[in-house]
């Protein structure tokens, strides 16, 4: 057994540094994809009075045919009255039905002579039809939303529908995204044969901006223990969570973990028994910042900004579930016996529609050309030998 944290204790930990980030108020334009936070309830009944349903005519049940039209109820006026006898009005979907109506009959269904109106040979209409009935969707102050809850169409058209023109949100926490190491150069200069380029940051962007958060700054500081710190106390001043990639293991220039000590930034764990991301750090700053050090290899930052960052972060906006779902592995997978192993899947459906799982083990943490063939990893506790096809497994999507 290894005596490192393990995966389920390290994400306790990290979970219990969620806290929140706040709310905000914002106009409902903007609040697509973001978690109410607030309790919504129905302004009035719904709908607020009798609806007409089809356009057509409505009558009074029973009435000897044929009708007498005495006009139209078009949608956004006032309801009209009835008037006695074998009368109908012409109704609009989406009017007021008018008073002593109960019945509506579709245009479809109606033969018509000037402004006499019967029906169709052999149709014959059941009381009370098409007519959506006030309040039979909810009764005024019935809650139809809760917080807590990400804000999808239909949600926006619930608020939209109550006369929410601004709602109360979770707050989109600012994240510094760090990238260290001499060997790293830019997306768009030149690359010389020693250098690479910056990809982490750009996995974990991705990761960020699929879940909403779009409030981020990305930076890069060298391998160099005073510049590093000069580089992170000003993150330190700008954000609320700050990820760092690289610079976390043992080499003589892995001055992440010294630079965020000296700086105030209090370690809660430094390493966990997975497979990628072992070397993964995790502290608080002084003033609450939520520091992750996700080690280098662009396999195991990219894993682990998903496996730990990205539920942190939801929770913070009072979410429980992100990308994650149970599947079935369709092939056996190698355990690790000491560590819980995160293997990259590609993820479909068998004949039954259960979603499966289809290992796509890494040759090395550092190829993440392979990685964008996956969907996301799998999660298989430490274990010896192999974990047969059929396994169920949880799955975090990228
Ligand atoms: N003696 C030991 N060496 C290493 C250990 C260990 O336990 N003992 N752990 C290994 C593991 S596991 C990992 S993972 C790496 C993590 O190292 P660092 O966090 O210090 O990362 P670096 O050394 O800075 O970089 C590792 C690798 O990743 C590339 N990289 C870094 N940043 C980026 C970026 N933004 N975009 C793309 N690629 C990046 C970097 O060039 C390196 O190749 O340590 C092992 N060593
Ligand atoms: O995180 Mo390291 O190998 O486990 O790449």
């Amino acid at each position: 057994m290894s005596d490192l944290l393990s995966v389920t204790r390290a994400m306790e930990l990290v979970l219990g540094y969620a806290g929140t980030f706040g709310t905000e108020t914002v106009d409902l334009e903007m609040a697509a994809g973001r978690v109410l936070q607030q309790t919504i309830r129905a302004e009035r009944a719904q709908p607020p009075y009798d609806r007409v349903m089809m356009d057509g005519i409505a009558f009074r049940y029973g009435s000897d045919l044929p009708l007498l039209s005495h006009g139209t109820q078009r949608a956004g006026a006032p309801g009209q009255a009835l008037p006695e006898g074998a009368a109908c009005l012409d109704v609009m979907t989406g009017a007021v039905l008018p008073e002593g109506a109960d019945t509506v009959v579709p245009v479809e269904r109606l033969v018509r002579d000037g402004r006499m109106v019967r029906f169709e040979d052999g149709y014959e209409p059941r009381q009370g039809q098409f007519i959506h009935r006030r309040g039979s969707d909810c009764a005024a102050g019935t809650e139809l939303l809760s917080g807590g809850r990400r804000l999808d169409g239909p949600a926006l058209a619930v608020l939209a529908g109550n006369g929410h023109a601004q709602v109360s949100v979770s707050r989109i926490p600012s994240i510094g995204i760090v990238a260290t190491g001499d060997e790293l150069v830019d997306v768009g200069g030149p690359v010389r044969d020693w250098e690479i380029r910056r990809s982490n940051e750009y996995a974990l962007t991705g990761a960020l901006l699929s879940r909403g958060f779009n409030c981020i700054e990305r930076s890069v500081v060298p391998d160099d223990l005073p510049l590093m710190m000069a580089a992170l106390r000003e993150q330190l001043s700008r954000h609320d969570v700050l990820i760092l990639s690289g610079g976390v293991s043992m080499g003589a220039f892995d001055h992440v973990p010294r630079a965020l000590s000296k700086l105030g930034v209090e370690r809660v764990f430094h390493k966990v028994a997975q497979r990628p991301g072992k070397p993964l750090w995790f502290g608080v700053g002084p003033e609450g910042q939520r520091v992750f050090g996700l080690p280098g290899n662009p396999v195991s930052a990219t894993t682990c900004g998903v496996r730990y960052v990205m539920p942190m972060l939801l929770a913070g906006q009072g979410l429980c579930r992100g990308k994650t779902h149970a599947v079935r592995l369709k092939a056996e997978a190698e355990l690790i016996p000491t560590l819980t192993r995160f293997l990259p899947v590609r993820v479909g459906h068998d004949e039954t529609g259960q979603a499966v799982a289809i290992p796509y083990p890494m040759p090395t943490s550092g190829d993440f050309s392979f990685l964008a063939a996956t969907d996301g990893f799998v999660e298989l506790p430490r274990g010896e030998g192999m974990a047969p096809r059929g396994t169920v497994a949880l799955f975090h999507g990228w």
